[in-house]
Order: C-alpha cells, then structure tokens, then sequence
C-alpha cells in the first residue's frame, strides 16, 4: 500500500485504508470496474442520508443533531422521492421477476445530494445479503454472442474487444426500443453522463494538472476507439434498414463507454477467441447498479458460482430507509470524478497532487545536485503521487521535500532520507519550508481558479452541470490545503 495517501500524522488513516491492499482492481483499468466488486468492500452510509422523515427531527444537539447540521451544512436538507410507484421502475421490477430476480429490500429513491440510489425497506443486519441478482440479468459478452450481433463479432478481423461488443450491443439495443428484449433495462439508464469526457475543453482547462491531462487522455482513447471501430461498424450495415453510420455515432459510442465505464460490476469470463486479448471481466447488472458509492462503507461483492448470482453481503447493517451504499474503491476525487463524473463529500482518501514542476518552482536551480536528485526521486518513485491529504502532507511529499533540500555535504544521505530517517536539523527545515511554498502557491493558485470558474459560469449559463462539477473538486481541494497550511503551521523541524 502506498503511504502517500496518509498524511504524515495519518495513522488513524492508515488503519481506515488497509482495506484498499485487497481491491484486486487496482491492477486493472480503472473503468472496468466502477465498483471494483471483485472482492468488493461496499458499505452502508447511515450517517449521510436522510428521508423526509428524518427532517422532521427536533433535537439539535447529539449525533443526530451533528448531523443533520452537518446535512444543512452542505445543502442537503431536500426531501428523498421514491421512484417505485414509476412505470418504468415497475416495468424494471417485472422484466427482473421473469428472470428469476424479485426483491422486497431495496427500493430506488431519488436523493437530493447523489441523485438517483437504493434505500432499504426495512432494517438490515450486518452480514445479511443485501443482493443477489441471477445470472439471467447480467448483461455480459456471453449475451451479446447469442445475439444478432454473435455471428458477426465471430466472423470479424481481427477480433473485437469484449468492451466494443458490449458497447455495440447497447447502443443497438437502445436503438431498437420496443424491440428490445433489455428494454427495461435500457430504458432508466442516464441520458448523459457528467465524466469529462462529456466536458468542453474549456471546462476541462479548470482542472487541476494531473487530472486534467488524464482527461485529455480519456477524450482522446474514446475518440480513438470510435474512429478505429468504423470499419466494424460498417460490416453490420446488413442488420439495419438505417443508416449504420446515423445509429453507431460517436455520441452514441461515447454513451455505451461510460455506461460500462461508470455501471459495471467485475466478474471474469474465459476468455474467447473470438474476442481480442484485451480482459473479459464486465457485467453490466441492471437495479444493482442503482447503488451509488461511499468510500466509508464495506461490502462483500462477487458473483457465486454455486448460487449462479452476483452477491453483494453487507457488512454492517443499515437503518431502515436509509440509502445502501457501496464503495467503488479507495479513490480520491479527482479519480471519481475522471472515472464516474462525481465528487464525495468528506472523502477520506481526497488529495491535492503536486507535480514536479510545481516543486521545481521552489528549488534552488543552482544546486548542482539538482539534476541527480531528480533522477534518484524518479528511480524510486517519488516523483509520482506526491499529495496533500485530509490530514496535511503526505509522507511522500515530505519525504521527497527532504531529499530535494539536502545540502551538498548530506547528499550521501539520500537513501537514508528515502527510509524516512532525519538526516538533520537544518534539512528537516529546509523541507517543511519547501511544503509550506508549495502548499502556498497552491492555495493561491486553486483561490484563482475558483474566481475564474465563477465568472465562466456567470458568463457561460449553457454550460451548466460540468463547472459546477470542476467547482465542487476545485473547492475541496482549497480544504485540503487550507488544513495542510495549518497543520504546517504546527509542524516544526526535529533533530536527529
Ligand atoms: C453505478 S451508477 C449508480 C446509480 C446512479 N446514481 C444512477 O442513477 O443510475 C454510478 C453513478 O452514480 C453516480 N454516483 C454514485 N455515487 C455517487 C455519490 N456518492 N454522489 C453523487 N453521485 C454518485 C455517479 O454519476 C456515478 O457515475
């Protein structure tokens, strides 16, 4: 596990974290696995969501009381709106039935802070099953190959990949309406999708540098799958009276990614010939994928062989009408919001990056060593993934701040500061002077932007959802380093 999400004082975090060592997808592409379920870890977040009856709450004082301050605090304090008395939402539920799947503990309610999720009916133990939905329901390759599309993925070259065939399948699927068999399904999923590569690129320019780049990457990957798709696209003309090119467009393929991108659940399938190399682990999962994500909760997520369903078994228990979390994986915001087009609030894993340059801006170019020094961080991965947390600065940070600020007599030391030893009184200064700098520059800098955002959004009202979106990261970004400044503040050098 890397440090570098706790803060330096972060031992208490440490402890929260240790659960992310065991989530298999981090080896994976980020977006397969919105709710990393492999071995999911989902939880159930009483503390943040509230039905109507929960407003009428008199006490003002207490753990109820803090929260529900807290709730007004954040503007949340709007009703939740059931969805089950909704034709559609029937239409789901009967579509489920036939397929083997009926459920009386879930129910979709619209929420006013995360929109659309699932809320109980009733009070659920820990460790009870909160979900199991039949093979039947899932959308997989092994769907889509028994489909009017099979023959033809088995017939073309060089073979597809399982996330083409899926996205293919939803777009064409979603295309023949009333003639669809997943049409309930289809039918509640999002429109549109807040993921920046919905985002004009002048939204995008209000994103801090890491992410910013990543999501230039994701425009340009979508972008690029889409152009190299055509001419499979044009091999399925014979299936459509309509043009091909007017149904499989790049705002529909850009659709179907994010909806595999944000809404899958990970389950591996054999690998096909048929299919390019590239892993077979989706399973779209209709009503599951209702559950939105808190990273404080914890749950057991997978699909079960002899049960033949996807399970989801939480691990601590839930209020009645409260709404059921999941976690989608240990990610700060800034992932969040590049992978599923959403920041958390009160995020324990949220982080303010700090690129090389913006360290360069604050050391001494005339160290000679400058350069050596640079190449040691790089070689040993330091360079990446230097963050300021919800406690202050990381280990990382500190720790390359320390390797940077040795002066030319300490320099043989750098292994020693790279085992986090204190090498001296004076380097230990030296680089918390380096951290307040940046902490400084990023404040302000992050104040800018902020300013900037406002007066885009003042000046630009036909760009509504996405800078609000870049705002919200933006501002708890400003947190993170309004904390970090204090704890600075409080920090002082030690002697060996
Ligand atoms: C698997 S879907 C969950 C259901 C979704 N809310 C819906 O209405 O279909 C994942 C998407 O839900 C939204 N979401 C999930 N958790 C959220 C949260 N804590 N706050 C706000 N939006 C959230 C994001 O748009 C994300 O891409």
């Amino acid at each position: 596990m890397s440090v570098d999400q706790e803060g330096a004082p972060g031992f208490l975090m440490a402890a929260l974290l240790i659960t992310s060592v065991f989530f298999k997808s981090v080896e994976l592409k980020p977006f397969l696995l919105p709710f990393s379920l492999q071995k999911s870890y989902d939880l159930f977040d009483r503390a943040e969501f509230y039905w109507t009856k929960t407003r009428n709450m008199k006490s003002k004082h207490g753990r109820t009381g803090r929260r529900r301050k807290e709730k007004s605090e954040n503007g949340s304090s709007a009703a939740a709106v059931s969805k089950s008395h909704e034709d559609a939402y029937k239409q789901l539920c009967k579509w489920l039935k036939e397929r083997g799947f009926q459920d009386d503990l879930l129910r979709p309610v619209e929420f006013p802070d995360t929109g659309r999720g699932l809320a109980t009916t009733r009070f659920i133990q820990p460790g009870e099953l909160l979900i199991s939905l039949p093979v039947k329901c899932l959308l997989t390759t092994d769907t889509v190959l028994q489909s009017h599309l099979g023959e033809y993925i088995k017939s073309w070259s060089p073979p597809i990949s399982p996330l083409l065939a899926l996205c293919v399948f939803l777009v064409t699927e979603r295309h023949a309406e009333d003639r669809s068999l997943w049409k309930p399904y289809l039918a509640l999923l999002p429109e549109t999708y807040t993921c920046p590569v919905y985002w004009e690129d002048e939204v995008l320019a209000f994103l801090p540098e890491p992410v910013k780049q990543k999501a230039v990457e994701q425009k340009a990957e979508v972008q690029e799958f889409y152009a190299s798709s055509l001419p499979f696209f044009k091999a399925l003309q014979p299936l459509f009276h309509e043009d091909i090119d007017d149904i499989l467009t790049y705002d529909a393929l850009r659709w179907a990614w994010c909806s595999v991108n944000t809404r899958t659940v990970y389950m591996k399938h054999t690998q096909k010939d048929c299919f390019s190399s590239q892993k077979d682990i989706y399973a779209l999962a209709p009503f599951l994928d209702l559950l939105n994500h808190s990273p404080r909760v914890q749950v057991d997520a997978a699909f079960n062989a002899k049960s033949q369903c996807y399970e989801i078994r939480s691990n601590v228990g839930c209020k009645r009408y409260d709404q059921v979390f999941i976690c989608y994986g240990p990610h700060d915001n800034q992932r969040l919001l590049l992978e599923y087009g959403f920041v958390a609030a009160n995020n324990p894993h949220r982080s303010v990056y700090v690129t090389k340059e913006i360290l360069l801006l604050f050391v001494p170019c005339k160290d000679k060593q400058l350069a050596k020094k640079l190449s040691l961080l790089d070689e040993h991965g330091f360079i990446e993934n230097l963050t300021f947390g919800a406690d202050g600065p990381s280990w990382r940070l500190l720790t390359a701040a320390k390797l940077l600020c040795l002066g030319t007599e300490e320099f043989t030391y750098w292994k020693k500061v790279l085992l986090g030893a204190i090498v001296s009184e004076s380097n230990e200064s030296r680089a918390l002077q380096l951290v307040r700098k940046v902490c400084f520059h990023l404040l302000a800098e992050t104040a800018d932007i902020l300013k900037e955002i406002s007066l885009f959004r003042r000046t630009n009202k036909t760009f509504v959802n996405h800078p609000s979106l870049v705002e919200a990261l933006r501002l708890d970004e400003m947190k993170i380093l309004q904390t970090s400044a204090d704890t600075l503040k409080n920090l002082h050098p030690v002697s060996p």
